[in-house]
């Protein structure tokens, strides 16, 4: 099954909280394999990085974490390297502090995927707001996630979330200390074994809904939709392309008619889709969305909405095969 190690970006103002950010995922990987991408190591402060060794281009941590400095230019080549099987991480961080402006950075990042980063996928854009400054600038548009930091500076963080709420297209998530939840972005090891029988089981998936970090993991939500019927390709995927409220990214099995399931994944308004392994079989939909204040039953009646009209006979499986993603980091 191809293997595609997400790569994140983390973007924000000055002071924002960046850097506190990726620290706290370096101290809460718990079993993730992290490669940190930066500008420079001082930037990151390596108190929680148990650094291995001496630092240099880049720097093995105790905790199976790395952490690498290059600029804009060194960027696709590195991410390249990280996201080669041989590395053995999970999930690539990119912190933007002098990289490239966010925009350009995730035109870097899509460039480096489509080219040497070929078993990179893309895991988002993550703009971190300070609460504290009591204002936020345009960036949050392009924002998968935008996690509102330092809301411990303020009395009242409402009116400011209920702003960004009105400007970002994915879910805002307040924190303090930069306490983001590694399993937002990316399946915890453990979880994503497939079970002993080999299959990749709608209980698997139901497992990630309990990850380790219990605390952080109260600011965020899972919700599992099943549905015993066929979708319809046009109505999924025009579902998937006005991305869910409150959605940062999901997964799960789905089926078409006249055609073997699919497996689909989607970031902000990425989608990614493959034919699931012959092991896998869903008579309709089974899928997990993971966001910021979902609403279980409105995902279920949302994907209920797609259904396929027996009537109708065999859709035209254009509309999702268009999000396919290439099989050539199966040779690997
Ligand atoms: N009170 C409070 N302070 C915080 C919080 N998060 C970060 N800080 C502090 O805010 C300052 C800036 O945090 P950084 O993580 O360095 O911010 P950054 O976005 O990486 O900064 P640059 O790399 O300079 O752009 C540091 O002194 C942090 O200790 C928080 O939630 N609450």
């Amino acid at each position: 099954m191809p293997r595609r190690v997400p790569v994140v970006l983390v973007a924000g103002r000055l002071g924002a909280g960046k850097s506190t950010l990726v620290n706290h995922l370096l101290r809460r990987a718990d079993g993730v394999r992290i490669g940190v991408v930066v500008n420079d190591f001082g930037a990151i402060g390596i108190d929680a990085m148990l650094v291995a060794g001496q630092a240099s281009a880049v720097t093995s941590l105790a905790n199976g974490c790395l952490c690498c400095t290059t600029d804009a230019n060194g960027l696709a080549g590195l991410l390249a390297e990280l996201t080669a099987p041989s590395a053995r991480l999970d999930l690539v961080v990119v912190e933007a502090s002098g990289l490239a402006e966010p925009r350009e950075l995730v035109r870097l990042l899509l460039d480096a995927i489509g080219g040497e980063a070929r078993h990179a996928a893309y895991g988002g854009l993550v703009v971190v707001v300070d609460a504290g400054s009591g204002e936020h600038d345009g960036v949050v548009r392009l924002a998968d996630l935008v996690v509102l930091n330092q809301v411990d500076r303020v009395d009242d963080p409402a009116p400011l979330l209920a702003s960004l709420r009105a400007v970002a297209p994915g879910p805002v998530l307040p924190v303090v200390r930069g306490a983001l939840d590694p399993a937002l972005l990316v399946d915890p090891p453990a979880r994503r074994r497939p079970p002993r029988s080999g299959q990749l089981s709608f209980d698997a998936l139901l497992r990630e809904e309990h990850p380790a970090d219990e605390h952080a993991h109260a600011a965020w939500d899972s919700v599992a939709v099943e549905r015993d019927a066929p979708l319809d390709p046009a109505r999924f995927a025009a579902f998937l392309e006005a991305g869910p409220a409150g959605v940062f990214r999901s997964k799960g099995v789905v089926r078409f008619p006249g055609a073997a399931p699919f497996v689909v994944q989607t970031v902000g308004t990425a989608i990614r889709v493959r034919p699931a392994p012959r092991s896998v079989d869903v008579a309709g939909a089974r899928l997990v969305f993971l966001g910021v204040g979902l609403d279980a039953a409105g995902l279920q009646a949302a994907v209920d909405a797609c259904a396929a009209d027996p009537a109708a006979g065999e859709p035209s499986l254009l509309p999702v095969l268009r999000y396919e993603e290439s099989e050539r980091v199966d040779a690997v």
